[in-house]
C-alpha cells in the first residue's frame, strides 16, 4: 500500500502559523491518533494535539481533513495548521514519524502525486512550479495562466487535431477503392495539417520571449575601466552593491541586481571595464564580461567623457560579442562634468546622459529599459511555452508534420505515421505519454512539501 506523507508546506520557521500536510491512506488514522475527534471534512476545527503515546499536549492546532479524490493531491489529505514555532513544529513532525505507515516527503511529492492521479498535467505542475518561484506580476501571471492550464489545453487540442486526422486517413483505407478520387477525405487532411504546422511554428517563434519572462532579461553594463559602470549599477539598484573607486580595473567579478522594471524582471549585470594590458585577474575578469556579454539581451555601453564608442577598434565592442548582434544602447556618463557632445557616429544606437553624481537622466534610462523589457514580452496574454523542454518537443512536433504535409510522394501509411510522432512529441510536453525519466528533473525543483 501507498506510504502516507508528511512536511511542513509553509516557510521557514519561526512564522505566525505553520502548516503540516498530510497524504495518503493512513493520514485520517493518523489525526485520529493526535487528537480526541475528527472535524467534518473540509472544514477546520480547533483541536488540542497530543503526543499519541504519552498524550501530553503539542499544541492547539486548527485541523482540517480533504477526503480523496476531492483533495490537492487526490488521496486523502490532512491539515494540521499549528503555532509557528520550531520546536512546536518538531514535536508535531516526530510524533508523526512515529505512527505507522508514515513518512517524511521528498521534494515535490505532494504535487507528483497530484500528477499521478491525473489531477494536473505536466506544464501544470512547472506552472504550480513557476508561480511559486515568481518574483514579478508578469511572472506571476504567466505562471498562473500555465498552471490553470492553458498551455496544456493547447498542446491537448493541438494533439487531439492529430489523432482525428489520422482517424481519416485510416478511414480512407477502408474505402481503398476510392482511393484515387479527387477531394478524398484524406487528401483534406493534409491540408488541416499544413495549417496546424504553421500555428506551431508560430508558437515556437513567441516561445523564447516565455523563457525569457521566466529567467529574466539579461542586461549588461560594459565599457571602458573608470567609465563609471559600478556607480551606475549602485544608482540603479538603489544600494552600494559594487565597489567603486577613482581607479582604472575596480570590478573584477561579475556582479548581478534583479531588478523589477513595471513587472518584468531584468537583471542587470556590472562587469569589469575592458582594456588591454590588464594584470591576469583583471584579465580574466574581461573575458568573463565578454562571455556575459554575448548571452545578454541588451548592452549598455558606458562611456565617459572622450571615452571609447562601441565601435572603435580596439577598445569598443569586442568582435566576439559583435557577431551575436547584441542591441547596444550608449550611457554617456559623468553628465555633470561636461555636456557630452552629440555624436553622429552611429545613428541606430539609442543615447542616455547620466551623471550620478547629480541624479540626472536615470529616470529616462529606467523608463526606457522598462519600454524596452514590455516590447521584448509582448502583451503577455497568449500562452506560451516557457522551458527549453517544451522547445525541444514542439521542434520534434514541427519536424514530424513538415515530414507529414511534404512527403507527398510516399504512401498515406508513412505519412500517419508522421502525424503520430507529432502527436506524441505533443504527449511527452503534457506528460500524457512516456515520461518517466522527465518526472525526477521537474519534481527536484519543488520544495519540500509542496
Ligand atoms: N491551506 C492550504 N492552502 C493552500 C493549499 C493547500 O494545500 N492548503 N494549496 C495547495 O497547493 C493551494 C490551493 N490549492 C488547492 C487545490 C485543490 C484543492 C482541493 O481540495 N480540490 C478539490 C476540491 C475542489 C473544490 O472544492 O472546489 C478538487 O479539486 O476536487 C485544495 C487546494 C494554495 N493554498
Ligand atoms: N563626476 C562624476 N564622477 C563619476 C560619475 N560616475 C562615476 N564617477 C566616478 O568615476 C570613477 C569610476 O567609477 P566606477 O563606477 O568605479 O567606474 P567603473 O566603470 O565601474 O570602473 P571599473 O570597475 O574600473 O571598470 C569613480 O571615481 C566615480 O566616483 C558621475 O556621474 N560624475
Ligand atoms: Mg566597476
Amino acid at each position: 500500500m501507498q506510504d502516507t506523507i508528511f512536511a511542513l508546506s509553509s516557510g521557514a520557521l519561526p512564522s505566525g502559523v505553520a502548516v503540516i500536510r498530510l497524504s495518503g491512506p493512513a493520514a485520517f488514522d493518523a489525526l485520529g491518533s493526535l487528537c480526541s475527534s475528527m472535524p467534518q471534512p473540509r472544514q477546520a476545527a480547533l483541536r488540542v494535539l497530543r503526543d499519541p503515546q504519552t498524550q501530553e499536549p503539542l499544541d492547539q492546532a486548527l485541523v482540517l481533513t480533504f477526503p480523496g479524490p476531492a483533495s490537492f493531491t487526490g488521496e486523502d489529505v490532512v491539515e494540521l495548521q499549528c503555532h509557528g514555532g520550531r520546536a512546536v513544529v518538531a514535536a508535531v513532525l516526530k510524533a508523526l514519524a512515529d505512527l505507522p505507515r508514515m513518512r517524511p516527503a521528498e521534494p515535490g511529492e505532494f504535487t507528483r502525486r497530484a500528477f499521478e492521479k491525473g489531477r494536473l498535467d505536466l506544464t501544470e505542475v512547472e506552472g504550480l512550479a513557476d508561480l511559486i518561484a515568481a518574483e514579478t506580476e508578469a511572472q506571476r501571471r504567466q505562471a498562473f495562466r500555465q498552471m490553470d492550464g492553458a498551455l496544456g489545453r493547447l498542446y491537448e487540442g493541438w494533439r487531439k487535431r492529430l489523432v482525428h486526422m489520422r482517424a481519416m486517413i485510416e478511414a480512407d483505407f477502408d474505402f481503398a477503392d476510392e482511393e484515387d478520387v479527387p477531394g478524398s477525405v484524406a487528401e483534406t487532411v493534409w491540408g488541416e495539417a499544413a495549417v496546424l504546422k504553421s500555428e506551431v511554428a508560430d508558437h515556437l517563434n513567441r516561445s523564447r520571449s516565455g523563457e525569457r519572462l521566466r529567467d529574466g532579461l539579461l542586461v549588461v553594463l560594459m565599457g571602458a575601466p573608470n567609465a563609471g559602470k559600478s556607480s551606475l549599477l549602485n544608482a540603479i539598484a538603489g544600494r552600494d552593491v559594487a565597489i567603486v573607486t577613482e581607479e582604472a580595473g575596480t570590478t573584477r567579478d561579475i556582479i548581478e541586481v534583479h531588478l523589477d522594471l513595471g513587472g518584468y524582471p531584468v537583471t542587470l549585470a556590472d562587469t569589469a571595464g575592458l582594456r588591454s594590458g590588464a594584470g591576469r585577474v583583471e584579465q580574466e575578469g574581461i573575458r568573463r564580461a565578454t562571455e556575459k556579454g554575448r548571452a545578454a539581451d541588451l548592452i549598455l555601453w558606458a562611456v565617459e567623457p572622450g571615452g571609447p564608442l562601441p565601435e572603435d577598434e580596439g577598445h569598443g565592442l569586442p568582435e566576439a560579442i559583435r557577431t551575436e548582434s547584441v542591441p547596444v544602447w550608449i550611457v554617456s556618463t559623468k553628465a555633470d562634468l561636461e555636456t557630452p557632445a552629440k555624436r553622429d557616429s552611429s545613428g541606430t544606437m539609442q543615447e542616455f546622459p547620466v551623471s550620478v553624481t547629480h541624479g540626472t537622466g536615470l529616470d529616462d534610462l529606467f523608463r526606457a529599459l522598462g519600454r524596452f523589457a514590455s516590447d521584448t514580452f509582448g502583451s503577455g496574454e497568449a500562452a506560451l511555452a516557457t522551458r527549453e523542454r517544451h522547445r525541444h518537443y514542439l521542434t520534434d512536433c514541427l519536424d514530424a508534420l513538415q515530414d507529414a504535409v511534404s512527403r507527398d510522394h510516399l504512401p498515406a501509411e508513412l505519412r500517419a505515421e508522421d502525424l503520430r510522432r507529432a502527436a506524441d512529441a505533443l504527449g511527452r510536453i503534457t506528460g500524457r505519454i512516456d515520461v518517466e525519466d522527465l518526472l525526477d528533473v521537474i519534481f527536484r525543483e519543488f520544495c519540500i512539501g509542496k
